[in-house]
């Protein structure tokens, strides 16, 4: 969109403002709503239409896919497009999504009550960070508007930097602080909608498109400390002493200045009751590059469609799955708080009827958060509570469900005193404190149920204005008034009989209609037999219509008892939302503790179908901000898998094979192997059994001890991340950047082809240096995948260094990957198979093999003349020098290898070993080794791509010097 159109369709649209004295009342009211809200496009209703003028209609019209019209008035004519009011949600997520932000700006008096102009105010401004329309929202989800203040300069990277974040639809709000850095980490991980920020804070920009958030700059005044300060208090006492920083302080109240704004500024959100603050490092550290390379959230295609959560997700309603999301989002670094969760799993996955019970429960149970803030803000209607009271409902069962102890001791916890009492036939509770204490959290909130129950209709209307709402027996005024209107329409049912009989004439018919109210209607022949007291109403082609003095008494009686029986049912209505209202609190706890319940569930019922089993805790698992961690290398502290398996693979491999997976504290596994044989697979897994146990979750394992990590690092190779925009070795490089500054002990690494993106020797370097630094200065647990075999050599030269390869099986050329993990370097190369699988041309898959043969013999060779001392050891030396000597996975690094030794074949003083400007191999060399010389071959097989320009060039030079020795 360009920025011209969207200044034009925001605010005054400049046809409105060019006319602006000439207005008629309407247009001018239109004119002032625009005025008072520049940064949004303003619909403005008129009847069942929200409708925009001028230049916001054109826009209107554009995106939204509707006809643009034109009105004209004694003023001039002015273009005109609308939208239906009672399906506007499809048309709103449209300008949302074009970027916009639309005032409502609905009539809020009764058009029929109104003399003169229909008052209009803007009721809510919808933004993609704080809608709550429930059509525009997704189930189960969190929408955040998050807001960024800085203390001090906010660029320097030293500079505090506070977060604050709402949801408006839920009223969670969440306040935190760090460095720029920490900042951006919480803003990857919270994944706002919005971003507002205030003058002095660092910008952020979104970690991809399409997780993006939108930003702008809001008002400056709501980030100044007095104002934050006044915003806050009604929300919490004393909030200058309730943040750690000015930061903090600011940032939350902008954020709710910025809430209450597009609520239609009526003063407080009253359902923002919990000002969460937090700090980052009580929670395992995630940011977006893990939560992507590990697929939590999104697929990025390794071998299943599905995500970690599509796979965790057994939530039975939308408050469970979007505490499920929380959870995963930041697991856990308290061991105790980690455990329990534990236990809770256990009990709920030892007790399969419960836990069934439960599910079926809270499938019936409504979005309970979004509910109570619809109902807080006065927007409920007559349903919105009935759905309140259905989940309501389901607490008592819930609690009794709960309670029954209906299995037997198992791996979720110790039995307890309380499930003997309860097999004594004492008040039976659930084994765990966990769930025990959740138990008592289910708040019944009987008086709201029976409240809703006593006042709301079972299947009431939409409209709250029109009655039917309320139940009968709740109030007896009202009751007066319906038996009144009842009564009347009873008797004006019995007229038509009963004035047949008086008259004598048989056609007679009583009838309604909404210009003249009841009638009598009598045919043009029997107008002789009309009686005196009929008035005539109205003449019709064949017949008169007439009332008598009776009806009209009884007509009066009953329009007017309806109409105020209606007027009373919104009045009582009104008070019944209020007085459910004053319980916000209550509800919402009552809303944690049946989304946590939920979520609890749904991570027994995975255990339970997918067979996962519980994880043991270190008992010394430090937590991450003590700083005491375990000691490195220590075995005892580390992680130790048997049969771990891909949770998400699992599902798509019929026969995933199971790894085991022994990492002491500290140490750094180096992973080779050929390509598609599990390497990512198997680290994925470590790493995702780490991120399951600390959410509370079994793993997918046949037994599993992990320590608590504080943080998880992943960097994943070029090849399996198609980021677009940046460089993608650049981006690798700056990912590799953040793992070096800020892993530590207590953090687990996995980095996947690190080096990959630049020319082997440069990558084969930085990998080398990045895994001794890792292992030297860091001490972190890593998991180090990698097609560079140099690096094997790590372990002989590092205490806490160790290899890993996975293994194939070739038949008749055929390959077969095991994918089992192995101890050990790898030691033979499939890089061409893998090739010929993926269909590469079967001249080019030939070429490869003649010179993978050629390197074989020359390395047997080359083994003889060590053999008989002629040589030296080939095992020792510079290790660059020798990398890849026992086979490499990839065809590239095969022909890099290949250079290398050629250079080592021309003798002491030709080189100093690197492989980067050798050209390949020699003609003469080749036909040695039983290989055809192919000038041609070898061209088309230089892989430019890879190659840096000095290669090329020397490789050409290679080239045309030895078409000039044959020529
Ligand atoms: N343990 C396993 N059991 C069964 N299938 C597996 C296992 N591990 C991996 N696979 C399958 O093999 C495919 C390739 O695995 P993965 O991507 O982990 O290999 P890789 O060695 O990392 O490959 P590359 O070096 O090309 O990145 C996976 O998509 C999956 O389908």
């Amino acid at each position: 969109m360009e920025p011209a159109d969207r200044e034009t369709a925001t605010g005054l649209p400049p046809g409105i403002a060019a006319a602006r004295e000439e207005l008629t009342p309407m247009l001018s009211q239109y004119a002032d709503l625009c005025a008072a809200h520049e940064d949004a496009l303003v619909l403005f209703q008129v009847g069942d239409f929200y409708e925009a003028f001028c230049e916001a209609a054109e826009t209107v019209a554009r995106i939204c896919e509707v006809t643009l019209t034109e009105r004209s008035d004694s003023t001039g004519d002015y273009p005109m497009a609308g939208i239906p009011i009672d399906n506007a949600a499809p048309y709103l997520e449209s300008l949302l999504d074009a970027g916009y932000r639309v005032a409502l700006g609905d009539q809020v008096e009764d058009a029929e009550q109104a003399s003169g102009l229909v008052d209009r105010a803007v009721t809510e401004v919808i933004t993609p960070g704080t809608v709550v329309e429930d059509d525009l929202l997704e189930a189960g989800t969190t929408n955040y508007v998050a807001a960024v203040a800085a203390e001090g300069d906010g660029d320097s990277p030293q500079a505090t930097v506070g977060l604050a974040a709402v949801d408006v639809s839920t009223g969670e709000c969440l306040v935190t602080s760090g460095d720029r850095d920490a900042v951006a980490g919480e803003l990857d991980r919270i994944a706002p909608a919005e971003l507002i920020s205030g003058p002095d804070a660092p910008e952020f920009d979104p970690p991809d498109a399409e997780r993006g958030w939108t930003t702008h700059d809001y008002d400056a005044g709501a980030f100044d400390r007095r104002t934050a300060t006044e915003r806050l208090e009604p929300y919490l006492p004393a909030p200058d002493r309730r943040f750690d920083s000015d930061a903090e302080l600011r940032a939350a109240g902008a954020v709710l200045a910025y809430a209450e704004y597009t609520q239609g500024d009526d003063g407080p959100l009253s359902y923002v009751t919990r000002i969460r603050r937090y700090d980052p490092r009580d929670r395992l550290r995630l940011d977006a590059a893990a939560q992507r390379s590990l697929e939590l959230f999104e697929n990025r295609g390794l071998g299943a469609s599905d995500t970690l959560f599509d796979v965790l997700d057994e939530t039975s309603c939308a408050l469970g799955r979007r505490c499920l999301e929380r959870w995963l989002r930041r697991p856990l670094v308290d061991a105790d708080a980690i455990r329990s969760r534990h236990d809770a799993v256990g009990e709920l996955a030892d007790r399969s009827l419960a836990r069934e019970a439960v599910a079926d429960a809270l499938a019936t149970a409504y979005d309970l958060e979004r509910l109570v803030s619809r109902v807080s803000r006065g927007r409920a209607d007559a349903r919105d509570l009935r759905s309140l009271h259905q989940t309501l409902a389901v607490v008592p069962e819930l609690k009794a469900t709960l309670a029954g102890a209906d299995g037997a001791g198992g791996a979720g916890g110790d039995r307890t005193d309380a499930t003997d009492a309860a097999d004594e036939g004492g008040p039976a509770l659930p084994r765990t404190d966990h769930l025990r204490d959740l138990r008592d959290r289910l708040d019944e909130l009987t008086a709201v149920r029976e409240l809703i129950d006593g006042a709301i209709a079972t299947d009431p209307p939409q409209e709250i204005t029109e009655g039917g709402v309320i139940c009968e027996g709740f109030d007896d005024d009202l009751d007066d008034l319906r038996t009144t209107e009842r009564e009347g329409r009873e008797w004006v049912a019995e007229l038509e009989a009963s004035e047949r009989e008086r008259t004598g004439i048989d056609s007679l018919s009583v009838g309604h209609n909404q210009v003249h109210g009841y009638y009598i209607e009598v045919t043009d022949a029997n107008l002789d037999r009309v009686p005196d007291d009929y008035r005539r109403r109205q003449t019709l082609k064949n017949s008169e219509r007439y009332v008598t003095p009776e009806l009209k008494e009884r007509e009066e009686e009953i329009v007017g008892a309806a109409e105020r029986a209606d007027a009373m049912e919104y009045e009582l209505f009104v008070d019944v939302r209020e007085r459910v209202a004053a319980e916000t609190e209550r509800i919402q706890d009552l809303a944690d503790a049946l989304a946590e319940l939920d979520a609890l569930a749904s991570l027994a019922a995975v255990a339970v179908e997918r067979d996962y089993v519980r994880p043991e805790l270190r008992e010394d698992a430090a937590h991450a901000g003590d700083g005491e961690s375990a000691t490195a290398g220590d075995p005892a502290a580390g992680i130790e898998i048997e049969g771990g398996r891909h949770p998400v693979v699992e599902r798509a491999e019929e026969s995933f094979v199971p790894n085991d997976a022994d990492l002491p504290r500290g140490s750094v596994a180096v992973i080779t192997g050929p390509n598609m044989s599990g390497k990512s697979t198997y680290m994925r897994s470590v790493a995702l059994a780490v991120v399951l146990a600390q959410t509370g979750s079994f793993v997918p394992a046949q037994a599993a001890t992990v320590p608590v990590f504080d943080r998880l690092f992943t960097r994943v190779g070029a090849s399996d991340d198609i980021a677009g925009g940046q460089s993608t070795f650049m981006r690798e490089m700056s990912e590799l950047t953040e793992i070096l500054h800020d892993a530590g002990a207590d953090s687990l690494v996995l980095l996947d082809e690190v080096g990959r993106g630049t020319a082997t020797t440069d990558g084969r370097a930085i990998a080398r240096a990045a895994a001794e630094f890792l292992h030297d200065e860091l001490g972190a647990t890593a998991l180090f995948a990698t097609h560079y075999h140099g690096l094997t050599d790590l372990a002989d030269e590092r205490e806490r260094v160790f290899n890993l390869h996975f293994t194939a099986t070739r038949e008749d050329g055929d390959v077969t990957f095991l994918h089992r993990v192995v101890p050990g370097a790898s030691s033979s190369s499939y890089g061409v198979e893998v090739a010929e699988l993926a269909g590469v041309p079967a001249p080019v898959v030939d070429r490869a093999r003649d010179l993978v043969a050629a390197e074989e013999a020359d390395r047997d060779r080359k083994a003889d003349r060590t053999e008989t001392g002629a040589e030296g050891t080939t095992d020792k030396g510079d290790p660059e020098d020798d990398a890849d000597r026992d086979g490499d996975a990839s065809l590239e690094e095969f022909l890099a290898e290949e250079a290398s030794d050629e250079q080592d074949r021309a003798g002491p003083g030709t080189g100093d070993g690197s492989t980067e400007t050798d050209p390949p191999t020699s003609d003469a060399e080749r036909e040695a080794a039983g290989a055809p010389p192919d000038l041609a071959a070898e061209l088309r097989d230089l892989d430019l791509a890879r190659m840096t320009p000095i290669e090329a060039l020397n490789a050409l030079h290679d080239l045309q010097s030895r078409v000039d020795d044959d020529g």
